[in-house]
């Protein structure tokens, strides 16, 4: 029986550890600092949003999480209690969903949506004839699929489905390695009000059956309830770090934001309005 939310298991120490831990980390691009002194730790379970406006340093800090760019030295960046990862190794552990991955699954050579799920056992984009997919690893990535209803996708090709439908795909894609973790990357950019609410439905029983959430984003609807913890990024720094109750607030909205904006709740989900 397969089971895309029993994790990957880790070793002791690392079970013990944070999920994330970052402490004092600076990013330098040229004689500028991007990041700058970033501090920041996540415990499991601790589903967490990082709002910021444009370039705010919120894809830089992203990168820092992924293992893709490195700070200046004296700083600690850990995942799961260790601070070297092979990226296949992580993404066991932590999936990775952006719109610019989605791009790259919907190129020029066409991909099927098993096919899109199912390499990623193999680090790939498509399954290549050398590569043997057993049993296992289709009844999880059909698993998966059907996590996050887009197992009736199966059979169509990546290029020819809707941002939404693609999105959903992806995350499957994530899911098949049993993550003890998310982080999505803008994951709503392009989808409609209808089709973002429905994309984030279906990570709320995720997040209630325990992968923790990391999301990344400009837009306070994006928030699901589930979400807890807000990090608030200004001008490379983790300017702010509390409560939803705390930080979404018409104050410090329009601070973060640098105009007046007038904030509402409804049903655990929040709206941002300007003026
Ligand atoms: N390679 C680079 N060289 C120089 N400056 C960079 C580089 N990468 C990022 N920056 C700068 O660092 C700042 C933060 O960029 P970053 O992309 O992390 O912001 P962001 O919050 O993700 O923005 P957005 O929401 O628009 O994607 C920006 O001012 C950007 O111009």
């Amino acid at each position: 029986m397969t089971d895309v939310l029993a994790h990957e298991p880790l070793d002791g120490d690392q079970a013990a550890a944070p999920l994330l831990e970052i402490a004092h980390a600076t990013v330098a691009r040229g004689a500028t600092h991007i990041l700058k002194d970033a501090s920041l730790t996540i415990e499991h379970g601790r589903h967490t949003v990082i709002l910021g406006r444009n370039g705010s340093g919120k894809s830089t800090l992203v990168k820092l999480i992924l293992h893709q760019i490195h700070p200046l030295h004296g700083a600690r960046v850990q995942l799961f209690g260790r601070d070297r990862w092979d990226v296949f190794e992580l993404r066991k552990q932590l999936g990775f969903v952006s719109p610019a991955l989605q791009a790259d699954f919907a190129g020029e050579e066409p991909l099927e949506v098993m096919d899109a799920v199912v390499s990623s056992f193999f680090a790939s984009r498509g399954v290549w004839r050398r590569e043997t997919v057993t049993e296992e690893m289709r009844a999880l990535s059909l698993e998966a699929l059907a996590r996050v209803e887009a197992d009736h996708l199966i059979g169509r090709s990546m290029a020819g489905l809707s941002t939404g439908e693609a999105r959903r795909v992806l995350i499957a894609r994530a899911l098949v390695h049993r993550p003890r973790a998310l982080l999505l990357d803008e994951p709503c950019a392009g989808l409609d009000p209808a089709a973002r609410r429905r994309f984030l439905d279906g990570l709320r029983p995720l997040a209630r059956d325990g992968v923790t959430l990391i999301l990344v984003t400009h837009h306070v609807e994006e928030i699901l309830p589930e979400m807890e913890r807000v990090v608030m990024m200004q001008d490379g720094r983790l300017a702010r770090d509390g409560s939803k109750a705390e930080l979404l607030t018409d104050a410090a909205l329009s601070d973060l934001f640098g105009l007046p904006i007038r904030v509402s709740e409804r049903g655990g989900w929040f709206g941002a309005e300007v003026g």
